[in-house]
């Protein structure tokens, strides 16, 4: 990346600052760009859900790792629970989406309790052999008693598809009988999942993140208090396919030690660690053993750091020199918050950045792990909280003394309650991903570059004023 007519920030930016001139391209179309990273997490496109207990649970790891991305599970949940997560991501199927299985007795109380869990929206009624009987969405469900069972009101006219299908073919099935999904089956007539055209569309345009045995891949965090080797080898031990070092001041000794306890185990995964926001930051986690370094001190959505502290960094500015930085050694960094856009991304992506972690605007889908509330207006949403909150610091000290909790209490850097409302547009995660993804490509092709290492050399950044900023917004009432 160079800086437009050359010049030399006399400050620090961050991604609303910048802004990406033009340049002759020779790719032809944005179809054509290679988003897969070379920081060898496998991601096929740059995003990572951030570890935060209220977005990456197990449905958004195998949404996310589906479309190409990446989900690292918090340091917060249980080993045993994470070992289970990871065992069920990876058994999920790479096209088909796991479906709301009911039984023909169940009830519209039931149906109703469970659809908001899937972005597709629909429930699969099997018989005992697993065999489809029928399919039940809202429509179904809306007017009737609340304990009429599922077998008086399901769409018992199916179309069935064949787990194994083509997803053009499929798409192709769909739209010719004009449906919005239909279960999968497989050679036994048994229900293998369930496929939207949306979803057929998606598989023929994206390509999962996958590991040496064609399964989803899922990550996994670990802090620096108690035993990290321990913690770590039983993760490694699940199957988790990259291993996050976690905390808020990523540049202490606690950390450098973490992070050689975790070498010394020869993963054969790569290690992230962080966060940190500086160069020296990053050659000190390298040194001791990281392959990628995770830079962001403030940025985030659920963060009060900067407010409570003042410390902290414009995440443009800090990414670029931290990816600079580990460059010189063929390392990469990871842009950890702040992303509200899919141009925030494509501005990391430019400053160097191998992949970008987003967190809190995932959390208003229906992939986070929260129930779905509604507002005075209706309007749905759920709720948010980070990671360094009163909230999570009391979840994550359940087991220690009063005194100690009494006194983590008072280190609060988060923000308990938020609420993530859904995007009317976008309400689904991967709705989210399309439109990120759609604007990283065509910032790519503006860019003449055909891959993310081509992107973060060709990308020509400029520093705008504020003016400059919502001249690019766009109008959706007249100006008077
Ligand atoms: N990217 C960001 O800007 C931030 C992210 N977070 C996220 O919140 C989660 C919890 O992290 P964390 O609060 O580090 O909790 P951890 O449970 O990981 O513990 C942090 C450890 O570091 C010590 N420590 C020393 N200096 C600091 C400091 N300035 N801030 C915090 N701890 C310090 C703490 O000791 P002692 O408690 O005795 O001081 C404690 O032993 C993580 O997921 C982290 O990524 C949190 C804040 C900022
Ligand atoms: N200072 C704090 N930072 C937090 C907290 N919880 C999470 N985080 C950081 O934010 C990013 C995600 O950023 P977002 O803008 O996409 O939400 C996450 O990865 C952490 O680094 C917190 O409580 N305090
Ligand atoms: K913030």
């Amino acid at each position: 990346m160079r800086f437009l007519n050359d010049i030399q920030p006399p400050y620090d930016l961050t991604y609303d600052d910048v802004f990406m001139v033009p340049s002759r391209s020779a790719v032809g179309s944005r179809q054509g760009v290679d988003l897969s990273s070379p920081d060898g997490t496998g991601t096929t496109i740059p995003l990572v859900v951030a570890n935060m207990t209220a977005i990456a649970g197990r449905r958004m790891a195998e949404t996310v790792a589906r479309r190409g991305g990446l989900v690292v599970i918090p340091q917060d949940i249980p080993i045993e629970v994470v070992a289970e997560v990871v065992s069920w991501v990876k058994s999920r199927h790479l096209v088909l989406d796991t479906p709301i299985v009911l039984a023909p007795h169940q009830t519209v109380a039931d149906a109703l309790s469970l659809l908001p869990k899937r972005a597709h929206n629909a429930g699969v009624v099997v018989d005992e052999e697993r065999r489809p009987v029928g399919v039940v969405t809202d429509a179904d469900l809306t007017g009737v008693d609340r304990f009429t069972q599922l077998d008086e009101v399901m769409s018992k006219d199916l179309l069935l598809l064949d787990a194994g299908m083509d997803p053009r073919e499929a798409f192709n099935t769909l739209d010719g009988a004009n449906r919005r999904y239909a279960p999968a089956v497989d050679a036994e007539g048994r229900l293998a999942g369930i496929l939207t055209r949306k979803g057929a569309l998606r598989a023929t345009l994206y390509t999962p993140a996958t590991d040496a045995q064609g399964r989803l891949r899922v990550a996994a965090a670990v802090g620096i208090n108690g035993d990290v080797a321990g913690k770590a080898k039983q993760l490694l031990e699940a199957g988790v396919d990259t291993l996050v070092i976690d905390t808020a001041h990523g540049h202490q000794e606690s950390m450098i030690n973490a992070v050689r306890l975790v070498r010394g185990l020869d993963p054969q995964v790569p290690v992230v660690a962080g966060n940190i926001v500086s160069a020296e930051g990053v050659r000190d986690l390298i040194e001791a053993g990281a392959d990628i370094v995770k830079v962001g001190v403030g940025p985030g959505a659920m963060c009060t750091t900067r407010m409570m502290t003042g410390v902290g960094r414009p995440q443009f500015s800090a990414v670029l020199e931290c990816a600079a930085e580990a460059k010189k050694y063929g390392k990469h960094v990871w842009a950890d918050g702040g992303v509200r856009h899919p141009r925030d991304v494509a501005m990391a992506l430019a400053a160097g950045a191998s992949n970008v972690m987003i967190g809190s605007w995932f959390a208003g889908t229906y992939e986070s792990p929260g129930d779905l509330q509604h507002d005075a207006n209706g309007r749905p949403y759920k709720e948010s909280f980070g990671m360094a909150s009163a909230r999570a610091v009391r979840n994550r000290t359940s087991e220690e003394s009063a005194y100690d909790r009494a006194r983590k209490a008072l280190f609060e850097e988060g923000i308990s309650t938020s609420r993530m409302f859904l995007d009317p547009e976008r309400p689904g995660v991967e709705d989210l991903i399309d439109s990120v993804i759609a604007g990283v490509r065509s910032s790519c092709t503006y860019a003449g570059a055909a891959s993310l290492e081509e992107f973060a050399e060709k990308a020509v950044v400029g520093v705008q004023s504020a003016a400059g900023y919502a001249e690019g917004k766009p109008l959706h009432a007249s100006w008077n």
